[in-house]
């Protein structure tokens, strides 16, 4: 799950795409690029590794000149963290295309052999996005115009749609056209469209979350609908069409759970609403289940789980209490590319407050237990600070299947709920017990926001695929590439 933000305005748009990519940062951590198009038909390009306050400096922003553009931050999913593989991607024909993508495609190597034998097209890196790139241009460059109208561009969306699997919001733009917008026929990655009247005239913009909008002073108009495209032109004319069979919403439930930040509101739900509501029924699962047990203080492990804990310990009728201080200079972990990296970023992130859990029974609280990096060593931490029991709390169920929509979870042997009950994984993280979230108690949480999301793809609990055409090969050929080994 990357951020993707694209801006058709009246005047310059470099810094509010920096704005926007800076709220988006918890998205990605890995690499930041913005691309522009100015007035001459020229794009201006920067992309760099690292985080968007180290990739832009004034010299590259002067440089980022014209009124449309779009930017990405990037969290890698295919491919390497290599700097050639950041985005937005580019392509010279047909008149000019660049491309940021949110997601993970599941046919690029079949994509790439296509582009090949069919197209004569060549992908230079190993990323999905690229791919996906090439492929929409392969489709625009089929209608054989000189202009597009609305039309072409659907249609080359809708042939793009017949071709790629997997998870994708994008935004592309063309040089003399506009910029387009589109989600993939579940929706699986967010998208919304935002708007702002300057001087009688009306800028558009589209990003991975709402929050994005709110920071640069557009309002929220909608969500992307799954498989439509929106096209907005650089003139600001806007059109928009559903160009995929059978579309149908169902969006990653992890979104809700840990990428999106609590002030987004994605497909009607705010995700805030929504992590209090996993508190409010995790609450009640612990307090149903563990009646015998003294628990002190609720301590969240910040600082995506801090909603959900407050919220537990108003239904426990406990005191809540931030034990753990979170340095506020080190990113996310989970993000993170490779497990060393994660477990020394996780003891560098987070320090005790002694006086917190000395002689007291702790209930810490987590939206999810993944690999284990994290409560492993919080609950070494909160036992070296005198914590008498320890119980441990996850806002999630037990994560126990790859993810393969753009999570980079690419084999369940690295989870550490992978084969185990519960009173295993609580046994190595070294709790004294341990309780996770319901998977139907997950999804009302956050229906009871939206009753019309019917279904999420909830893939990592289930091991069932919302695109419905993984295979077990295909599980097998991923771990094998993109396991911690292989990408070392
Ligand atoms: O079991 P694990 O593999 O450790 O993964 C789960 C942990 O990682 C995430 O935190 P992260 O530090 O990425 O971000 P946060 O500060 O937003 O909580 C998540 O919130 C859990 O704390
Ligand atoms: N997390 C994402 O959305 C990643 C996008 C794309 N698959 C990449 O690796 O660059
Ligand atoms: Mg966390």
């Amino acid at each position: 799950m990357c951020g993707i933000v694209g801006i058709v305005s009246h005047s310059p748009v470099n810094q509010s795409i920096y704005d926007a990519l800076m709220v988006l940062q918890h998205r990605g951590q890995d690499a930041a690029g913005i691309v522009t198009a100015d007035e001459n038909r020229c794009f201006h390009l920067r992309k760099a590794n690292g985080l968007v306050t180290d990739v832009f400096q004034q010299v590259h922003m002067e440089r980022l000149r014209g009124n449309a553009g779009l930017g990405h931050v990037r969290y890698p999913t295919a491919g390497s963290s290599s700097e050639f593989e950041a985005q937005p991607f580019y392509v010279n024909s047909p008149y000019g295309v660049t491309l940021v993508h949110n997601g993970n495609l599941t046919n690029s190597e079949e994509l790439k052999e296509k582009l090949f034998k069919v197209a004569r097209r060549h992908v230079n890196t190993k990323s999905d996005s690229e791919a996906l790139l090439n492929i929409l241009a392969y489709h625009i460059d089929q209608t054989a115009k000189y202009h597009l109208s609305p039309e072409d561009i659907f249609s080359a969306l809708r042939l793009t749609n017949q071709d790629i699997r997997g998870a994708y919001a994008c935004v592309a733009m063309i040089i003399g056209h506009g910029l387009v917008a589109f989600r993939d026929p579940h929706g699986i990655r967010p998208l919304v469209l935002g708007k702002r009247e300057d001087n009688g005239k009306t800028d558009y913009m589209f990003a991975s979350e709402s929050v994005a909008l709110d920071t640069v002073g557009f309002e929220f108009v909608r969500d992307i609908a799954p498989g439509e495209a929106v096209y907005v032109t650089f003139e600001g004319e806007i059109y928009s069409e559903i160009c995929a069979d059978n579309p149908k919403l169902c969006p990653c439930i992890f979104e809700y759970v840990y990428f999106a930040r609590p002030d987004s509101t994605i497909d009607g739900v705010s995700v805030y609403a929504a992590r209090v509501h996993m508190g409010e029924r995790l609450g009640q699962k612990i307090a149903r289940e563990w009646p015998d047990e003294q628990i002190d203080v609720v301590i969240p492990v910040p600082e995506t789980s801090n909603d959900i804990a407050l919220r537990i310990a108003h239904v426990l009728g406990v005191p809540y209490r931030q034990g753990f201080v979170k340095n506020r200079y080190v990113g996310r972990t989970f993000i993170m590319p490779g497990q060393t990296q994660r477990v020394s970023a996780v003891r560098r992130k987070l320090n005790t407050i002694a006086a917190e859990f000395k002689g007291k029974n702790v209930l810490l609280v987590d939206d999810s237990i993944v690999r284990g990096t994290t409560s492993e060593q919080i609950v070494d931490m909160a036992r070296a600070a005198g914590a008498n029991k320890i119980y441990f709390a996850s806002a999630a169920p037990e994560i126990r299947y790859p993810n393969v929509y753009g999570i980079d979870m690419p084999t369940k042997h690295e989870l550490i709920a992978y084969g185990r009950t519960t009173e295993e994984i609580a046994k190595l993280i070294g709790v004294d017990r341990l309780v996770f979230q319901d998977l139907s108690s997950l999804e009302i949480s956050i229906q009871q926001e939206n009753p019309h999301i019917r279904e999420f793809d909830t893939s990592v609990f289930t091991g069932t695929y919302v695109t419905g055409d993984i295979t077990a090969e295909y599980l097998d050929e991923i771990a094998d590439q993109r396991n911690d080994k292989a990408k070392k």
